[in-house]
């Protein structure tokens, strides 16, 4: 059966950073997970571009050698040898004027050889620092705003900062029109996120509680349990706020607290969440210690294994002040979510890996059961969890069987793999398949990538100018540093515990 989604026009992808981790590791699985399910056309061209030293074939060669690793389905011999007929390596240096020149013959070459005009997607794979000198040399080839074939993929983090977004957005609209920028944020991708519209938006079950009058926070927390392995260049520049909060978790923040919006066509989607973003409210410099926590991890063990502190990474400057974890807490001035805090944590050696947020209602009016009935009242929670378990689950009170009243905690379940039998397409699939396909509706527009920026600004500015004394403080597979709880104790609540991988209850069950 042909897919939904089956791009049939002849596509050539671009994808600068071919060479590097992130092609290696999610795009080349994408794009082999996106061919064998039958949404590429016939006329397929894949390019990976780098100054290393490949040719097709040893190129081909590395890519299968990972695939083997990285790719969600297993690689099939037959399907490998037709696909990899489809990629290509250009030597190419952003820095050396004529290396672009190559670009514009292989796009002649194909066309010819097609005798069909390509698509073409041009894909940032690179660090920020040189998307804009390729996006000005790009645009001499004449293929940018003059051809409504083009469109072009930039990776996050998008800039370093307000100044430094505004300035590449300025650029990439010189040379292309929004609807052909795609700025990617991979969360945006996954399937549990992307299924948090449909909670919300295909019931009417949950939206007459969803606000102020019956929530009381919100918890965010994106936990991982690995340090920043070999990418010390990149993150000792970035930090958990640039790399972590300023994209992936203020988007889920939006997902959670974004009104209905009235279609799914990309601007309306990227408005409602634009009037989120616009609402936040601003946390100011003489504020931030109240508002937000950072950490750095000390060296220590890790599930039984020694590891290094932070400051002993590769390529971590010295008494580096650089973040691996963050907290903050966030309100939403407006009639949906006034006064609720919205607490939002993140980093790197945490016990576990588990991204997830925690809807927290508030408690009953009145508890009308004899005091004896529990020692464990909660109040319910609606706990979506986005990877790597994926599932979402409603806590409530149950009577347990007996003659007495005794209530005790309990969870009504939803699993995808319980629920459903289809494969679940990485969010790289996704992405590339609404890149090429031309739907914006899950990626950023300019004005939503810097409002985000001008939320954390004052946080990035404070730590800038106070450095950090107190670093490193937490240990490796701690929940980071106290500080942290002290953030959401100062409201008389706590972090709630993260459900452990055997889908106990977290909370100690009472039974009487
Ligand atoms: N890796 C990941 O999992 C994720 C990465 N990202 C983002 O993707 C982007 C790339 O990250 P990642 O792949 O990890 O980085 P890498 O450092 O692994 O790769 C960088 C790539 O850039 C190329 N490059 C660097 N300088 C030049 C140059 N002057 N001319 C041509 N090519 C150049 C390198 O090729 P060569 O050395 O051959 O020239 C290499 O292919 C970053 O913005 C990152 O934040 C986002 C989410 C996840
Ligand atoms: O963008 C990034 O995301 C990963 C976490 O992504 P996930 O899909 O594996 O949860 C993070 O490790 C990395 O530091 C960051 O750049």
């Amino acid at each position: 059966m042909e897919p939904h989604k089956k791009i049939n026009q002849p596509t050539i992808v671009f994808i600068f950073g071919g060479s590097g981790d992130l092609n290696k590791r999610k795009l080349t699985p994408a794009l082999y997970n996106l061919f064998a399910d039958g949404h590429l056309p016939e006329m397929f061209l894949v390019v990976g571009l780098g100054r290393t030293d490949y040719s097709d074939t040893s190129f081909r060669n590395y890519l299968l050698k990972n695939l083997k690793t990285f790719s969600r389905r297993k690689v099939d011999a037959k399907l490998w040898k037709e696909f990899s007929q489809k990629i290509a390596y250009l030597d190419f240096d952003a820095n050396v004027k004529n290396d672009y020149n190559k670009i514009g013959k292989l796009i002649e070459a194909t066309e010819k050889k097609w005798k069909a005009a390509p698509d073409v997607l041009f894909y940032m794979a690179v660090s920020p620092a040189i998307v804009p000198p390729i996006v000005t040399s790009l645009s001499r080839l004449n293929i940018c705003k003059q051809k409504n074939c083009s469109r072009i993929v930039v990776e996050k983090p998008f800039g370093h900062d307000l100044e430094s977004a505004r300035a590449l957005n300025k650029l990439l609209l010189t040379y292309f029109d929004e609807r052909q920028i795609y700025r990617i944020d991979h969360f945006l991708g996954k399937e549990t996120v992307q299924n948090i519209l449909a909670l919300r938006f295909a019931n009417a079950l949950f939206e007459p509680i969803w606000n102020k009058r019956y929530i009381d926070y919100v918890q965010i927390t994106a936990a991982e349990s690995i340090g920043i392995e070999d990418r010390g260049d990149y993150y000792d520049k970035a930090g958990a706020l640039r790399d972590m909060v300023q994209n992936h978790i203020i988007q889920l923040l939006c997902m959670i607290a974004t009104e209905p919006p009235v279609s799914f066509e990309d601007n309306e989607v990227r408005n409602k969440k634009m009037d989120v973003l616009n609402a936040i409210r601003k946390i100011k410099k003489e504020e931030v210690s109240r508002y937000a926590v950072r950490g750095q991890y000390a060296g220590g063990w890790m599930k039984g294994k020694k590891v290094k502190s932070y400051l002993e990474e590769k390529h971590v400057a010295e008494n580096s002040s650089t973040e691996t974890f963050a907290a903050i807490k966030f309100y939403i001035d407006n009639w949906r979510w006034q006064n609720v805090p919205f607490y939002v944590r993140t980093g790197k050696y945490l016990p576990d890996k588990s991204t997830l947020i925690i809807i927290k209602f508030k408690e009953a009016p009145k508890f009308s059961f004899p005091a004896q009935a529990t020692d464990n009242w909660k109040a319910n929670k609606l706990i979506i969890r986005i990877q790597p378990e994926m599932d979402i689950r409603i806590t409530f009170q149950a009577k347990i069987p007996g003659q007495e009243m005794l209530l005790a905690p309990v969870d009504m379940i939803f699993d995808y793999d319980e629920s459903f039998k289809e494969a679940q397409p990485e969010a790289y699939e996704t992405l590339l398949l609404d890149a090429m396909t031309g739907d914006a509706t899950q990626f950023m527009r300019g004005d939503q990538v810097e409002k985000a920026w001008e939320i954390i600004m004052p946080v990035l500015d404070f730590w800038a100018e106070k450095k950090a004394t107190d670093f490193p403080n937490y240990l490796p597979g701690s929940w980071g540093p106290d500080q942290s709880d002290a953030l959401i104790a100062t409201d008389g609540r706590s972090w709630d515990l993260v459900i452990p991988k055997n889908n106990a209850h977290a909370d100690n069950r009472s039974k009487k």
